[in-house]
């Protein structure tokens, strides 16, 4: 890496866009790669964000840009989390310093943030069938643009990943898509990688199958054209062309394994790939960390680090910090799992992420990572569950958002037992839209079986846990991203009493029947009840700790209506169609006709930023919700002074 102290950037600082590197020499392109790596470093360093898989793919943006006529040929990410090198080349170096922070770049590509970002990515998997739309476009529309695909071993696994291959693969009308799908396969998910198509990949590069099948290629392709393409692509990349894969099975060309960071490989395959028609397939082999010892040797950890020394490296935190409610569900498992061997886990690919590295540990045979699969994870689910285990699904709330047929076919239809454990509910901070966990209660709570457990802190959220574990059908426990107000977590398991709520707080003020200000009920849902009692105290409302969105206890909400003149909801979700709603729909089936403010996650899409400067800025910190109230029910001039506070 470049160590000049004047400048440590020479060559990149020089670069504002690929036509610059396009304008570079082959041999100046390793010193670019030096830096721009130097550079991903740096700013990560600094901001926190993805790292591991940022340095794998240096050399392999550097050659596509310099291959490729972008923002012409279209580039599509897969999962976009290894985009830096990328949005580094494509103007945005300078910006790398406000990367995932509030009014700063993105850490995942969009549309709106530039014309290099072809296609909006966070969730994985989508970028073959993205790329094979365009290319399929640009047949239709009779231009002569490429589209490619760059997806890794870990996004390969989806099964969205082979609906594409399966699509891309034959002429339709008689046309065939001018797409290059290229597989990152650095043998990493987030975790270690799991499945069959991992063990096939490890295949395809270990030396006795490629001699096998090179020599098999040669002996096939002896006298037909394709044998004078292979020869050439030995000769001139180190890459060769084997035939029998599976993706030739899907009717693609394919072309590797060639090493990812060898750029004299790089540019010459993809300049002979660029120039061939209909689908080709190239498979890259990168090393997640490249060029950071301490990376390279543990991916996991530097997966997403916060903000770090890169001299020394992520240190251990001196004083142990609260414990989030990912390591609350952790505990709960594993507590679970001992006391009950009907317990059974599973991970769409986010052991770490959703706290399940110790019961993989400890329970190994109880644990499944089925994969970047949240479609199969849920159905798989339903199947251990009518044999009568009693499976819990680990699973950030926007993930779920992929398995939601199976979610009503093949688990609440049949009235299944399936715990949900969903993390990440609510606005998730530095990843941003993609990543907000804000539609589950809505989408949940409108499935017949179904029931959601809106915990409100770390203590409640284990007897959550456990109320929803003891149900005989499917459940949702939903819990934001870090840390909660709890306390001290209780080490038994009680149960919740089901479909109950209780009540915080009892407001002083009498009844007006709307001759005066009128005294309010605020319903909350989820953590926003310990906003809500501070701003309780100075509205002087009732609080009450709803629990479950569904079953919703409509007594209580009958009660609260009685007693009150108005009625909040809160919830950190979406308001149209959450739990507010249901309040909604159950004082209308009750023949209650009383002013309702219902507060919760606007009808946009709130971006990256810290969680709680966007909290306040949406109105759901207390002094929003106090401010709020007061707006809509009490003394209006008062807001102005709330306002200030
Ligand atoms: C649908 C979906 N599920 C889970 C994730 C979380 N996730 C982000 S990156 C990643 C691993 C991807 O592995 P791979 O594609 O091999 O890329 P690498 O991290 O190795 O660079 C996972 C599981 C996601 N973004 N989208
Ligand atoms: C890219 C991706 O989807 C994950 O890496 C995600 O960024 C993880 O988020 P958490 O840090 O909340 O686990
Ligand atoms: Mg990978």
């Amino acid at each position: 890496m470049s160590d000049s102290p004047a400048n440590p950037l020479p060559l990149l600082s020089s670069i504002d866009s690929p036509a610059d590197v396009r304008r570079l020499s082959r041999s100046q392109l390793p010193q670019l790669a030096d830096e721009v790596r130097s550079h991903v470093l740096d700013s990560v360093s600094k901001t926190g964000g993805h790292l591991s898989s940022n340095l794998g793919t240096v050399e392999l943006t550097i050659a596509l840009h310099y291959v490729y006529d972008t923002p012409r040929d279209r580039l599509v990410w897969d999962v976009g989390h290894q985009t830096y090198p990328h949005k580094i080349l494509t103007g945005r170096r300078d910006a790398m310093s406000t990367l995932r922070q509030q009014g700063g770049i993105s850490g995942f590509p969009r549309r709106d943030e530039s014309e290099y970002d072809t296609f909006g990515t966070a969730h994985s998997s989508t970028s073959i069938s993205a790329a094979h739309g365009m290319a399929m476009a640009a047949r239709i529309k009779g231009e002569s643009r490429r589209a490619v695909a760059i997806i890794g071993d870990g996004a390969m696994t989806a099964g969205m990943a082979f609906e594409a291959l399966n699509n891309a693969g034959v002429a339709h009308g008689g046309l065939l898509g001018d797409v290059l799908v290229i597989l990152n396969d650095n043998d990493m998910s987030i975790s270690p990688p799991v499945g069959a198509l991992n063990k096939y990949f490890t295949r395809l590069m270990s030396g006795k199958f490629y001699a096998a099948a090179r020599e098999g290629a040669k002996s096939v392709l002896k006298h037909t054209p394709l044998y004078e393409f292979a020869r050439r692509f030995e000769e001139h990349t180190k890459g060769m062309f084997v035939p029998g894969t599976i993706f030739e099975e899907f009717g693609f060309n394919y072309v590797g394994p060639i090493d990812g960071h060898d750029l004299d490989s790089l540019v010459p395959t993809l300049e002979n790939l660029r120039d061939k028609k209909g689908p080709q397939f190239l498979h890259v082999v990168t090393r997640k960390g490249q060029g950071y010892k301490l990376a390279e040797a543990d991916p996991v950890k530097y997966h997403g680090p916060t903000p770090f020394n890169p001299a020394e490296g992520i240190k251990p935190a001196t004083t142990p910090p609260k414990k989030t409610f990912t390591q609350v569900f952790g505990d709960w498992l594993c507590d679970m799992a001992e006391a009950d061997p009907k317990l059974v886990a599973i991970t769409p690919a986010m052991r770490e992420g959703s706290g399940m590295v110790e019961f993989h540990k400890r329970f190994p045979t109880r644990y499944y990572d089925v994969g970047i699969a949240e479609q199969h994870a849920v159905t798989f689910a339903a199947g251990l569950a009518c044999e009568g285990l009693k499976p819990v699904v680990a699973i950030y709330s926007t993930f779920l958002q992929r398995g939601y047929d199976q979610l009503i076919h093949d688990v609440a239809l049949q009235n299944l037992p399936v715990l949900f454990a969903l993390d990440r509910a609510g606005l998730v901070g530095a990843d941003g839209a993609t990543h907000a966990g804000n539609y589950d209660i809505a989408f949940t709570r409108c499935i017949p079986n179904m029931s959601v457990l809106t915990p409100a802190d770390e203590n409640e959220c284990r007897r959550a846990l456990y109320t929803g574990h003891l149900h005989n059908g499917p459940v949702t426990v939903r819990y934001p991203r870090g840390a909660g107000a709890g306390e001290a977590i209780a080490k038994e398991m009680v149960a919740l009493p089901w479909g109950k709520g209780e009540m915080r707080r009892h407001s002083a003020q009498p009844q007006t029947h709307g001759r005066g200000a009128p005294r309010v009920a605020i319903l909350a849902f989820g953590t926003l009840l310990y906003p809500a009692l501070k701003a309780a105290e100075a509205l002087d409302a009732s609080v009450a700790n709803m629990r479950f969105a569904k079953p919703l206890d409509t007594e209580l909400v009958a009660e609260l209506a009685r007693t009150h003149d108005a009625l909040v909801t809160i919830e950190d979700g979406c308001i149209m169609g959450g739990a507010g709603s249901a309040v909604m729909e159950s004082l209308q089936a009750q023949g209650f006709n009383l002013p309702v403010l219902q507060l919760g996650l606007p009808d946009t899409y709130v971006e990256h930023g810290e969680p709680g400067k966007l909290m306040s800025q949406i109105g759901l910190d207390a002094a929003g919700i106090e401010r709020s109230v007061r707006q809509r029910f009490l003394n209006v001039a008062e807001v102005r002074a709330v306002a200030n506070k």
